[in-house]
Formats: C-alpha cells, sequence, structure tokens
C-alpha cells in the first residue's frame, strides 16, 4: 500500500469521484437508508484488514459470513459504481476507495459534512470470516470497546466520533431485545434505559416477537447525519446497549456530552 492522497486518480480517472457520487446519488434517492448501508460496510471493511475491500469479496469463508457481518447492505451500490467505472477506466479504481469515497458521498447526502477522501487504497485478496472477531460487538463494555479501537490506533475521541455513525440507520430487535425485559436475570430491564421510551421499545420488540423487526439507532432522525444521536444516548435512549455505556464512563460521558452540545461539556468538567 502505497501513500494515500486526495485526487489520486485525477489524472488516470478523472471522473472517478463524481461516477461514485452520481451512483450513490442514484441509489440513494431511491432509498435513503442505503446511505446508513454504505457507511457500515465501510467501517467493517477498516476494522478487518484495514481499508482493502476485504469486506466486499464473495466467497464460502470470507469475512461476509461471519456474524456480525451478515447484516450488511448496499453491495449492490459498490458493485453498480465499480461496473460503470470498468467501463470508463478499466483496472484502475480500486473498491475499496469506491467503499471510502461512497461513505463520504452517504454522509453527506443525509445532511452531515463532507470530507475529501485520500485514495489510492489497493484491493486485498484476503477475507476470512475469523477475522472478524476484531469487530465490536452491541453487547461489549466501554472498556472492551475501547480496548479494540485503541487495537487501530483510535482513542476515546475517535471511539465517540465514529459510533456517532448510529445518528443514521437502524437495528433488529434481536440485538437489544435482552435489555428490555429479563437484563442480566433481574426480571426488569436496563435501569439505564429511558422509562418512557422502555416502554415504546416494549411495544416494537414483544418478549417473544419478531426479532428480525427493524428500530432506528438515534429515534429523532434516522435519516438525519446530526447530533440527535448523543443526545439520545445523554438522556437514556440509546438502542444498543454499548452506545448507552458510553454515558456510563467518565471520559467518554464528556466526549458524548460535549456533542449533545451541553455548556457543561464543552466547559470540560
Ligand atoms: C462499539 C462500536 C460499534 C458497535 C458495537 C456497533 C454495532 C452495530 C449493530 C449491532 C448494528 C445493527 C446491525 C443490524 O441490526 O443489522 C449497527 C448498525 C450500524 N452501524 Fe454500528 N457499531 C459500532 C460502531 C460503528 C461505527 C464506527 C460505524 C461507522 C463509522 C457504524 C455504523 C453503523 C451504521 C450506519 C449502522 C446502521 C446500518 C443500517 O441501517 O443498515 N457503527 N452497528
Ligand atoms: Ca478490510
Ligand atoms: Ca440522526
Amino acid at each position: 500500500q502505497g501513500a494515500l492522497k486526495t485526487g489520486f486518480y485525477s489524472s488516470s480517472c478523472p471522473n472517478a469521484e463524481s461516477i461514485v457520487r452520481s451512483t450513490v446519488e442514484a441509489h440513494f434517492n431511491k432509498d435513503p437508508t442505503l446511505a446508513a448501508a454504505l457507511l457500515r460496510l465501510h467501517f467493517h471493511d477498516c476494522f478487518v484488514q484495514g481499508c482493502d475491500g476485504s469486506v466486499l469479496i464473495d466467497a464460502a469463508s470470507a469475512e461476509r459470513k461471519a456474524l456480525p457481518n451478515l447484516g450488511l447492505r448496499g453491495f449492490q451500490v459498490i458493485d453498480d459504481a465499480k461496473w460503470q467505472l470498468e467501463a470508463t477506466c478499466p483496472g484502475v479504481v480500486s473498491c475499496a476507495d469506491i467503499l471510502a469515497l461512497a461513505a463520504r458521498d452517504a454522509v453527506d447526502l443525509s445532511g452531515g459534512h463532507s470530507w475529501g477522501v485520500p485514495t489510492g487504497r489497493r484491493d486485498g485478496r484476503i477475507s476470512s470470516s475469523s477475522d472478524a472477531s476484531t469487530l465490536p460487538s452491541p453487547l461489549d463494555s466501554v472498556a472492551i470497546q475501547r480496548q479494540k479501537f485503541a487495537a487501530k490506533g483510535l482513542n476515546d475521541h475517535d471511539l465517540v466520533t465514529l459510533v456517532g455513525a448510529h445518528t443514521i440507520g437502524q437495528t433488529d430487535c434481536l440485538f437489544f431485545r435482552y435489555r428490555l425485559y429479563n437484563f442480566t436475570a433481574t426480571g426488569n430491564a436496563d435501569p439505564s434505559l429511558n422509562q418512557a421510551f422502555l416502554a415504546q421499545l416494549r411495544s416494537v420488540c414483544p418478549k417473544d416477537g419478531d426479532g428480525s423487526k427493524r428500530v432506528d439507532l438515534d429515534k429523532d432522525s434516522p435519516l438525519n447525519f446530526d447530533v440527535n444521536f448523543f443526545k439520545n444516548v445523554r438522556d437514556g435512549n440509546g438502542i444498543l446497549e454499548s452506545d448507552q455505556r458510553l454515558w456510563g464512563d467518565d471520559s467518554t460521558r464528556r466526549i458524548v456530552n460535549n456533542y449533545a452540545g451541553n455548556i457543561i461539556g464543552l466547559l470540560g468538567f
């Protein structure tokens, strides 16, 4: 892997970034939930073997077959962009770069910030489901989340900022329903859950109901890339246990609070 730089394709494939953009836009206009899918796809690629497109490889025991990756979506958007790029500049643009550009465009289209994406990644050929164990689980404590991110050179600020991606997208009841009923065998719900929200979640995800029912990770603006996710974590309205735990640790709480726009957080208390 050589050094990455923004505009890596400016002479070899000048339209590379605009082709990715228009492809993402066309899919997004039909289904805006694909923005979340693309952002998550990029994260799951980068967290395993680096940003090398390994998550895209479709083979018997590839990463895609690992449990944390079974819910990944949006592959068709990347395939579509790659197909168009091959017609324009054959063999030039890597799938790993397409993924990184598509994630940027997805956030931008959802009303978030935009950024320049350094490009020049090369696609890897190795993809093994067992390597996906480095990915975080929704049951992880802050200590474990911190450890998994630190293994990639990422600190608490990076962790909280990146998890802020949950301002868009959804999850299955299956991944958090245990918090609503017999949490840690107490017979009660997770005490960190906001009571009013708990009642709502119980009606959407009944104890013995359909575990694949989808629920917004940010109850207030699941299609908008904004700070509501952090306000929800502050208020006990985080869906995933891993998200809500960020409020229970002094260091990550301060960062969540800052993003939520609290004065007390901004002053650094
Ligand atoms: C401690 C870290 C994290 C954990 C435990 C975690 C876990 C999860 C889980 C369990 C889901 C729901 C999957 C499903 O129901 O199919 C999810 C969805 C999602 N995650 Fe994360 N995640 C983490 C960090 C991140 C990061 C760093 C990003 C991106 C920068 C991200 C982006 C997303 C997005 C956008 C969705 C919604 C996907 C969709 O609607 O299709 N997550 N995450
Ligand atoms: Ca990878
Ligand atoms: Ca939001």
